[in-house]
């Protein structure tokens, strides 16, 4: 689904290399590695379409040819950044979701309005769909930003660090439930964690950016001390 082969990742300097990797639709992967390794780097360049070397391709078409609204309906980004506004309500905030296939004009087809239903059970969004986005606790945002993310209805789901800040069964909660996405409706779900041990349970793959080779390393399986081995060195 995913194909990378001979990529370097980095800004002005190159940070590590995928020499060869595919990542598969249903799969559930964790991005493992020390603080300011790339993580989010990747996923920066995977939503941009932007790899200045090396080959990315989604389905046999090259990834950087994509056009913006083409790549909007394929790929998202869940990140911790988003703090709300006083303004924007939850509701307003998950028919965002849908912007790809409103236009401008962001009138929600039957269709569009059963998806982001569809998402708001799932999430257990009802009580907070008045509430403002700038209110929320950092457990509701991060499900609400979950289930904005999944109203795109893309193939590809990017969650950057989407553990941070929750307790530990609202971490266990979200982790079964991307899990689960990925594996019923056949995404590909890929998250930046520093939770490595919830990762080594929930996920299917985890890719590591090995601190001494500076490359990236895919495992189906790989306990906890050579995970912390190759991603940080010690
Ligand atoms: N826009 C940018 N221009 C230049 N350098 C950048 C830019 N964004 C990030 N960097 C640098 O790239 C490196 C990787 O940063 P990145 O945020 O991808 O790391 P990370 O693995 O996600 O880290 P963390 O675990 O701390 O969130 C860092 O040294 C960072 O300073």
């Amino acid at each position: 689904m995913l194909k990378f082969e001979n990529c370097s990742i980095g800004h002005e300097q190159r940070l590590y290399e995928i020499l060869s990797l595919e990542l598969k639709q249903g799969e559930f992967v964790a991005l493992i590695g020390a603080n300011g390794s790339g993580k989010s780097t990747l996923m920066d360049s995977l939503v941009q379409g932007k790899f200045s070397n090396g080959k990315v391709s989604f389905e046999g078409q090259d990834w950087n040819d994509l056009k913006l609204l083409a790549r909007a309906r394929k790929i998202t980004l869940v990140d911790n950044h988003f703090l709300g506004f006083d303004y924007l309500k939850v509701s307003e905030y998950l028919e965002l979701g849908r912007h790809s296939y409103t236009g401008f004009t962001g009138r929600l087809s039957q269709e569009d309005k059963s998806i982001i239903q569809k998402y708001i059970q799932t999430l257990h969004l009802d009580s907070l769909l008045d509430q403002s986005t700038s209110t929320l606790s950092d457990g509701e945002r991060q499900r609400v930003g979950i289930a904005k993310a999944l109203i795109q209805e893309t193939p590809i789901v990017l969650l950057d660090e989407p553990t941070a800040f929750l307790d530990y069964p609202t971490k266990r909660e979200v982790m079964s439930l991307l899990g689960s996405i990925a594996k019923e409706s056949k995404r590909l779900v890929i998250i930046a964690s520093h939770d490595i041990d919830f990762c080594i349970e929930f996920c299917s793959r985890i890719l590591v950016i090995e601190k001494n080779s500076k490359t990236l390393q895919s495992h189906q399986s790989i306990n906890h001390d050579e995970l912390v081995k190759q991603a940080f060195g010690i």
